[in-house]
């Protein structure tokens, strides 16, 4: 049933003029005389890697009317430069911890790049260290000044950041599972990308979806769901699913100790963004894969709160609606070998979680 709905729901955005599948940085939309409603994004990290040019995407798209840029550090200079693209998003730099409530105040969604990258040598688990505690701090003042806004996190390792801005959002009463994305959409642009170039097909017609979470063998592309489909040998699917699987790392070694993927990410950042935007402006049929709570395989909770993601984490696709996840489409029909992949990947996509939730209650 749920495997009709989700061949249905994508066959339906992949059909649809633009509206729900374009970026809307990206279509002709941004010419429209009749603005979309009010809607204020907020960019933590916003001088970073990702957070500059998702800033500048985020302004180049029609459907954010403010935009707030939020870094700890080299604010001004970002937010002064963006502020002078003549698009529709009023730009405003906030530079320091005190001026964080303001920057998130009145915000529709927040998007969180902000901590550190990885280098060569290094898992997205080793940023734990780190990160953790950036998310932790930002999580709390996303709970008092912005409790409803969407969330999309793309801080390392995903796999636990997301669960501990989770937890964080249920300590202060507030946590609301629509809300909360970890961003995965990078893994759907490599698998596409990938994908055309070994299929020899056109890479604006393919879709791939990508499920699991965020982090090595986590990182489940569904190449037997892809479309167009094409014959390509067992031995290719392989080869493209560890590709995708190590696309992080692959760049993480070009940059060669000056980080990770910042542009393709700001890209796929901006899509999923953009994605969150047109469902809480209603547009039909958004369909994302992303990192969130769902029920859709069968693993026991140990305890009461991994009901959360957990059953146990998957990412899915989502259908995003007025009020953030309008449904989880599930999985869909996986080959053996993706079978053999979902199997696989649930002891540490488990344990990531569950790192995450330990962090936050301090066990
Ligand atoms: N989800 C995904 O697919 C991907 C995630 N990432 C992750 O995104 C994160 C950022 O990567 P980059 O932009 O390359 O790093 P970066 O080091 O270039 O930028 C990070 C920014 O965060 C800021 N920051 C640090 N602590 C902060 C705080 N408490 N509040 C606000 N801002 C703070 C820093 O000042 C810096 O400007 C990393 O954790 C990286 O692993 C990177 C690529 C893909
Ligand atoms: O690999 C990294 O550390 C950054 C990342 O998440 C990605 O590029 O997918």
């Amino acid at each position: 049933m749920k495997a009709a709905m989700l061949r249905s729901a994508l066959r339906r955005r992949r059909s649809s003029s633009s509206a729900a599948s374009t970026p809307s940085c990206l279509s002709r939309r941004r010419f429209s005389s009749s603005p979309a409603p009010e809607r204020k994004v907020a960019i933590l990290g916003a001088a970073g890697g990702i957070g500059q040019p998702i800033s500048l995407l985020m302004k180049l798209n029609p459907l954010v009317s403010r935009l707030a840029l939020y870094d700890i550090a080299g604010t001004p200079g970002v937010a002064a430069d963006v502020s002078h693209v003549n698009t529709r998003a009023e730009v405003k730099g906030y530079a320091a911890e005190e001026q964080l409530g303001q920057a998130l105040e009145g915000s529709d969604l927040v998007i969180i790049p902000a901590g550190v990258p990885r280098k060569p040598g290094m898992t997205r688990d080793d940023l734990f260290k780190i990160n953790a505690g950036i998310v932790k701090s930002l999580s709390e003042a996303i709970a008092k000044y912005c409790p409803n806004a969407l969330v999309n996190m793309i801080s390392n390792p995903v796999n636990s950041t997301v669960p501990i801005a989770a937890e964080v959002f249920k300590s202060k009463g507030v946590y609301d599972e629509k809300k909360l994305f970890g961003v995965t959409t990078l893994d759907v642009v490599r698998a596409k990308t990938f994908y055309a170039g070994k299929a020899k097909v056109n890479v604006a017609d393919v879709n791939v979806p990508v499920v699991g979470g965020h982090s090595g063998i986590t990182i489940l592309p569904l190449f037997s769901q892809a479309t167009p489909k094409t014959n390509l040998s067992d031995e290719d699917i392989k080869a493209l699913t560890k590709r995708t699987q190590d696309g992080g790392t692959e760049v993480v070694e070009a940059k060669a100790g000056k980080g990770s993927a910042t542009l393709s990410m700001a890209y796929a950042g901006a899509i999923f963004a953009d994605a969150c935007l047109k469902g809480l402006n209603g547009v039909p049929d958004v369909v994302e894969c992303s990192f969130v709570q769902s029920t859709v395989t069968e693993l026991p909770f140990s305890r009461p709160s991994m009901l959360i993601f957990l059953v146990t984490g998957e990412s899915e696709h989502v259908k995003l609606g007025k009020n953030g996840v309008e449904e989880v489409l599930g999985l869909g029909p996986l080959s053996d070998y993706e079978q053999q992949g979902l199997e696989a990947l649930k002891t540490e996509l488990k344990s990531s979680i569950e790192k995450g939730v330990a962090f936050v209650r301090g066990n």
